[in-house]
């Protein structure tokens, strides 16, 4: 944490501590583990429902919102009802929660925390092509069934060893993930609305595909660790999924939008695709009698590319950073530019 930071927040008592609105303070929709009370020492926190109790008197009180897991919702209304807002600090990489031009609009600045989670993010999708290569979960279950007598001798997976992976969105989560698959000696294809600097596609073997085409067609594993935006919503819909290898393996770490969903069940059910691995659906989580629950060849973890205690903690630390130096007119850590 900053000196900044630490100083502001022993200099003043609590109530003279600058407002920030946060979702909750606990459960599901709250902040995480123990970040309140590292939070408390540097702001005066407001919980949606304090404010919504009492909007003229902690409206104007309010300098920051703390957006966590993508909450609370920034909407117009809400910006209207705080004149002091100065900046909307979100954790994540991921910015699809937020109307940029809208904040914007309001003289707001806004920051996210792209660093602290790209390591874990690319972590998570590689474990995620290596659970359903080799079928984990499924093996797993296997392995404790009270009604397995026998190991099968022909519980065969896809070989990770060597096997063409092609990237979708190449931004520091997907550089991150070319740089584990070389570990694994896999063949790197990428797709990027930018081609990366030749140094950087050498140091991890990646080929640059202008063609997504070409990326699904040449691809035993497609990882999609691209943004959501208007242009890449729907990105894998029926006509991508028939271009991939029967044996292909889909993974999403990015945004459940980027894929969809009905194409890919129908994609997953008649064998188009080999398997798929989700850490993000649409909605999150998914109806409990929904079809991707159903199917063996699907592994769901529950948008948990960031969660491991270390990052969590840099996000939060990040954040204040990010709203500590707003407050004090200083550059923003982290600051979204529109582009
Ligand atoms: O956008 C991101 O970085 C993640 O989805 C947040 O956990």
């Amino acid at each position: 944490m900053t000196d900044l930071g630490l100083h502001m927040g022993q200099a003043m008592g609590d109530q003279d501590l600058p407002g920030v609105l946060v979702s909750d303070l606990e459960g599901p929709h709250g902040i995480c583990e123990d970040h309140a009370e590292d939070l408390k020492r540097h702001f005066n926190l407001i919980t949606m429902q304090d404010f919504l109790e009492n909007k003229a008197q902690l409206g104007p009180q309010i300098q920051a919102v703390y957006i966590w897991c993508g909450r609370p919702a920034v909407s117009q209304e809400l910006l209207h009802s705080l004149p002091s807002l100065k900046i909307v600090a979100s954790a994540g990489a991921g910015l699809d929660h937020l109307d940029l031009g809208l904040v914007a609009s309001f003289g707001v600045k806004v920051a996210n925390t792209p660093h602290a989670v790209s390591s874990p993010t690319a972590d998570l999708g590689m474990a995620l092509l290596l659970a359903a290569a080799r079928r984990v979960v499924e093996g797993h279950q296997l392995a404790v069934s009270p009604h397995t007598e026998n190991f099968p001798t022909d519980y065969m997976g896809q070989q990770v060893t060597g096997a063409t992976l092609g990237i979708i969105g190449m931004g520091s989560i997907g550089y991150k993930i070319a740089q584990r698959a070389r570990a694994f000696e896999m063949k790197i294809v990428y797709h990027n609305r930018k081609r990366r600097k030749l140094e950087e596609e050498e140091a991890v073997g990646a080929i640059y595909c202008e063609r997504l085409d070409d990326l699904l067609q040449w691809s035993d594993f497609v990882m999609l660790a691209v943004s959501l935006t208007p242009q890449t919503q729907g990105l894998i819909g029926k006509r991508e999924l028939r271009l991939m290898k029967p044996t292909a393996i889909l993974i999403n770490i990015g945004r459940g939008l980027l894929v969809d969903q009905e194409a890919l069940v129908e994609a997953l059910q008649t064998g188009l695709i080999k398997a798929a691995a989700l850490d993000v659906t649409y909605p999150e989580p998914l109806p409990r009698d929904h079809p991707l629950l159903e199917l063996k060849n699907v592994i769901l973890t529950p948008h948990i590319g960031s969660a491991t205690h270390q990052a969590r903690r840099q996000m939060m630390e990040n954040l204040v950073e990010s709203i500590l130096a707003s407050l004090s007119g200083l550059p923003i850590p982290n600051e979204v530019l529109l582009k």
